[in-house]
């Protein structure tokens, strides 16, 4: 399988020196185009993983790569999304989804030649995750949902080849959380990006994903990995079948198991 993204056999301490891993022996490859969740117990390096894989954290030992090239500093042809959404109050909505176009360059010189172009393009986002005209808005004037919303958009502004999402929906209720199942799904169907999601939640993982990874308790590595077959474009309903609850059940094993030999 030609990997997208690729760790192999990674180590990371931090801090550097010889304190313990935060994830050790940590290998997995995702493809291009693939939606891919994590899930593991609480502190087993998820979230370094996304960091290692996006060029934050260098790793003490193993290789990383992203798109054909090994990753040694922060890599550009990522977007990313948080718990939490991270918008600047000062800012409109509009001008917080501009704001990574202003900080990374090649963009900002094109931000600068062509901004209503990027304009129209924080527009069009707006409208397909259901926030059509709030870009005069403040993020203090939109509901948390919607503000979820807005990162989301930022994270696509500048297209990125590779989306990385870290417990993005984990803050909210679980209606408006299935809503934005929703919309990541579309979204990323109509781009064709490469998605890593890392989630507690582990029917968002199967809803969402063609590939489920489960780490082990810390020093984190990869337990198990789980095909997801269902069809495209998934329905909300699919997350009631008995097939959809087996799989959720059988990843709760895992990570059941790997609680208990932590
Ligand atoms: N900046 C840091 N400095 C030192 N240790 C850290 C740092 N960030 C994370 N760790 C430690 O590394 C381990 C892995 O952390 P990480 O945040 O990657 O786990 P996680 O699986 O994302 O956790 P959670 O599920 O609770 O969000 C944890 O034990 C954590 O305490």
């Amino acid at each position: 399988m030609t990997a997208f993204v690729e760790l192999n056999e990674v180590t990371h301490v931090y801090g550097g020196g010889d304190g313990p891993p935060a994830v050790d022996g940590l290998s997995l490859k995702v493809r291009e185009g693939e939606f891919a969740a994590i899930v593991g117990p609480s502190g087993c390096g998820k979230s370094t993983l996304m960091k290692l894989a996006t060029g934050l954290q260098k790793p003490k030992a193993g290789m990383v790569m992203v798109d054909g090239q090994r990753v040694a500093e922060p890599i550009k042809i990522t977007g990313m999304a948080f718990q939490n959404p991270v918008l600047l109050p000062w800012r409109t909505t509009l001008d917080n989804l501009l704001l990574p176009l202003e900080v990374v360059q090649p963009h900002r010189q094109r931000l600068r030649a062509n901004k209503d172009e990027y304009v129209a393009r924080a527009e069009g986002l707006l409208e397909k995750v259901g926030l059509k005209g709030m870009g005069a808005k403040y993020p203090w004037e939109l509901s948390g949902g919607m503000q979820q919303r807005a990162s989301l958009c930022r994270s696509l502004i500048h297209e990125p080849k590779l989306l990385m999402l870290d417990e993005p929906f984990g803050a909210l209720d679980a209606f408006t959380r299935e809503e934005l199942w929703c919309v990541i799904r579309d979204l990323q169907a109509e781009r064709a990006v490469t998605v890593i999601l890392v989630t507690h939640d582990l029917r968002e993982a199967v809803f969402l994903a063609d590939r489920v990874f489960c780490m082990s308790a810390r020093p984190g590595r990869i337990i198990a990995e789980r095909e997801i077959g269902f069809a495209r474009p998934r329905d909300l309903e699919i997350t009631y079948t008995p097939e959809f609850a087996e799989i959720v059940h059988e990843l709760r094993g895992h990570i059941r198991q790997a609680r208990a030999a932590a």
